[in-house]
């Protein structure tokens, strides 16, 4: 009998590959809670643990790469996932025993979010680790997830400064190997935040408004993760991405102003939006 009941079908199963935030805005944290919010099993395999907070990011300690290894081995060989994301890597070889792990135990959707800087500037992934991204990851990505900055550092380029410099560079990135691109416009201006989707044929634009809050710690995790739970329910993936606009939206709209810095996104925006709490 899945799940306890006869008549329900067996519940999709989301892996999180990424880096532990001790403030629980983004990272690890950030991912387990989306897969939750969005009604997916979440597992995880950590990385490496930051010592971090909204003022930033005061320490950052990689994991032994055997430990690695064995989280996912544990995971993997035994619950499996309907599809995974991976975030905070660090280094080259985390990087290449990710992918190695990740061909061996596929094929499952992955969502690559090539975490390189923290907002408030912490490295999260070594300058010579980009190299090992693009030739090991991104191959293997059903979705690539950069931000503007980080396409850049991946494709070579001084700046991205509009929507159509977005499609440009998605279509580049697009030829490194990930079935689709989506690069996120939340680094540019305007009233809008406009997200482009490429596929290797069509540029699709996802757009919102964009809101007035400096609360966005965790943003990125945050979407990546949505992405890879509509994966895991079996979503195309242009409505796995349509279902994380409005997730991270939301989020954005209700962030929580808590400590003294940039605060988090709300994972449980939509859920209070849909049956709000009566006092
Ligand atoms: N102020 C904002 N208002 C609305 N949406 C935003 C805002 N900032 C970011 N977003 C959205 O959040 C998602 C994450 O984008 P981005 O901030 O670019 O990623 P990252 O956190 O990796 O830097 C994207 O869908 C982007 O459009
Ligand atoms: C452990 C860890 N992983 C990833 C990030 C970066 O997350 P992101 O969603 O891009 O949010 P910001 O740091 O940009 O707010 C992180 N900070 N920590």
């Amino acid at each position: 009998m899945a799940n306890g009941n006869a008549s329900s079908k067996p519940i999709p199963k989301a892996m999180t590959i990424a880096g532990s935030d001790s403030g629980g805005g983004a990272g690890i944290q950030a991912d387990l809670k989306t897969f939750q919010e969005l009604g997916v099993f979440g597992t995880s395999a950590i990385t490496a643990l930051t010592a971090q907070n909204t003022l930033g990011v005061q320490g950052v300690y990689p994991i032994p790469l055997d430990a690695i290894g064995q989280q996912i081995d544990s995971v993997l060989s035994d619950i499996g996932a309907d599809a995974v994301k991976t975030g905070m890597l660090f280094s080259a070889d985390i990087i290449a025993l990710v992918a190695d792990k990740l061909k061996r135990y596929g094929p499952m959707p992955v969502v690559v979010d090539p975490v390189m800087i923290a907002k408030g500037g912490a490295p999260l992934l070594q300058a010579e680790a980009v190299e090992a991204l693009r030739r090991e990851l991104l191959p293997i990505a059903a979705v690539l997830t950069p931000n503007v900055p980080e396409a850049c550092a991946i494709l070579g380029i001084d700046r991205i400064d509009d929507v159509d410099g977005m499609i440009e560079a998605a279509r580049r990135l697009h030829a490194l190997g990930p079935k689709r691109v989506f690069l996120k416009g939340g680094h540019l201006d305007g009233d809008e935040a406009v997200d482009v989707l490429f596929d290797g044929t069509e540029a699709a634009l996802f757009r919102s408004p964009r809101i007035r809050t400096k609360h966005t710690h965790g943003t990125g995790c945050t979407t990546a993760s949505a992405i890879a739970a509509g994966l895991a329910k079996g979503l195309p993936a242009d409505e796995a991405v349509a279902e994380a606009k409005r997730f991270i939206t939301a989020a954005i709209g209700a962030a929580l102003p808590i400590g003294g810095g940039i605060g988090p996104t709300n994972h449980a925006a939509l859920r209070l939006q849909a049956a709000p709490v009566r006092p």
